[in-house]
């Protein structure tokens, strides 16, 4: 297949050479001019993947028009808060056949719009039946080095989703099918806000049965949310909901827990963030994930109290105090 990739972050890359290895036609689009000029002689994302030779298959692009005229599939992976923005650039040269699948986990801010909403909004009706949504448990790391790794491919259209999971399937990805668009992106963007508070509970030295309950418990709440936007309960049983969640919430790769442990430890978010090159998406879903849950009359304790500590500048602690000391109830209340 004839593959654009829009976006050379960490994920963006590893998926570029997991098509590319499969001896698919992959054009990878770099939003650093610089990084492009380099990475053609060098074969080596050295900003956000390296230690990872890429394929003699693999060709790179700065050129958004370049990157995508004529592909057969776009493969959209920018942080989601650029989704727009990188959309609505390219939706000109998007043919009518063309394949779109989306690999970020967000929420927008101020429309508070998933990504599928996001990306049919810039498409109209162009290519709105043919979008599928990767997500799941997948550090970019492991499935670089070819660990196997399960995630799901999610599309209201059957043959879109049964495509993407036979061009993306390797034998150390295993990609399956799902319906559930809103429930699939859901898991994959509120994962991240769980995530930030699993790391501020271990930066602040708490131990295991606090990162246990903060899985059990943000788990209810993004099921509630799920349930108020018409999400099916059981996919955040499955891999785009409990396996990211788990995944995030314990892995050591994970940015969102990273920067939640710095919180816990005392820096502040601006001090975090200046020191980081790569996306915690979960900083900003944080923001449109307590806005969504106000307007929808959701109840999302461990949302709210992470809203408090990075936009309020709450203090870690007090917000676990407020969570413990919440009105006692039934577990399936
Ligand atoms: N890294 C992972 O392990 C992983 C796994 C699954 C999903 N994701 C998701 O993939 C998406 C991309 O994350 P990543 O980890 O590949 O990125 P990254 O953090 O490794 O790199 C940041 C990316 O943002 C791009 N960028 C910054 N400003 C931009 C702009 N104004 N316009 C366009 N691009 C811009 C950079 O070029 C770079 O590609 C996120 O939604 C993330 O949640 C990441
Ligand atoms: O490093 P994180 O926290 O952005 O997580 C990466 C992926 O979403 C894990 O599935």
């Amino acid at each position: 297949m004839d593959i654009a990739v829009i976006g050379a972050g960490s994920w963006g890359t590893t998926l570029a050479n997991l098509l590319a290895k499969k001896k698919h036609k992959v054009t990878l689009w770099i939003y650093e001019r610089d990084l492009a000029a380099r990475i053609v002689t060098s074969r080596e994302n050295d900003l956000y993947l390296p230690g990872f030779p890429l394929s003699p298959q693999l060709r790179f692009t700065a050129d958004l028009e370049e990157a995508v005229r004529g592909r057969q599939l776009i493969l959209l992976v920018p942080p989601s808060q650029v989704m727009r923005q990188v959309v609505s650039g390219i939706s000109g040269w998007i043919g009518e056949e063309t394949l779109l699948v989306s690999a970020s986990k967000g929420i927008e801010n101020d429309s508070l719009q998933t990504m599928a909403e996001v990306i049919g909004e810039c498409l109209g009706s162009k290519n709105r039946k043919r979008l599928t949504f990767l997500s799941g448990p997948s550090f970019a790391r492991e499935v670089a080095a070819e660990m196997p790794t399960a995630v799901v491919a999610a599309s209201s259209d059957g043959q879109a989703a049964a495509t993407t999971q036979e061009v993306f399937s390797t034998p150390y990805f295993r990609v399956y099918t799902n319906d559930d668009v809103m429930g699939v992106e859901l898991g994959g963007a509120l994962k991240n806000v769980i995530a930030l508070a699993a790391g501020v509970s271990d930066g602040l030295g708490f131990g295991y049965n606090t990162r246990a309950a903060l899985i059990t418990r943000g788990l209810a709440e993004m099921n509630r949310m799920g349930l108020a936007l018409g999400a099916n309960p059981a996919t955040f049983a499955g891999l785009a909901g409990m396996g990211d969640l788990v995944l995030t919430c314990t892995g050591d790769l994970s940015r969102n827990r990273t920067v939640g442990m710095e919180l816990g430890r005392g820096r502040t978010l601006a001090e975090i963030l200046a020191g980081m090159k790569m996306v915690a998406e979960g900083v900003k879903t944080t923001l449109s994930a307590y806005q969504l849950a106000c307007r929808l009359g959701v109840d999302m304790p461990i949302t709210e109290q992470m809203y408090r500590i990075l936009y309020e500048n709450k203090d870690p602690r007090q917000a676990v105090t407020d969570l413990m000391l919440r009105g006692l109830k039934a577990e399936a209340a």
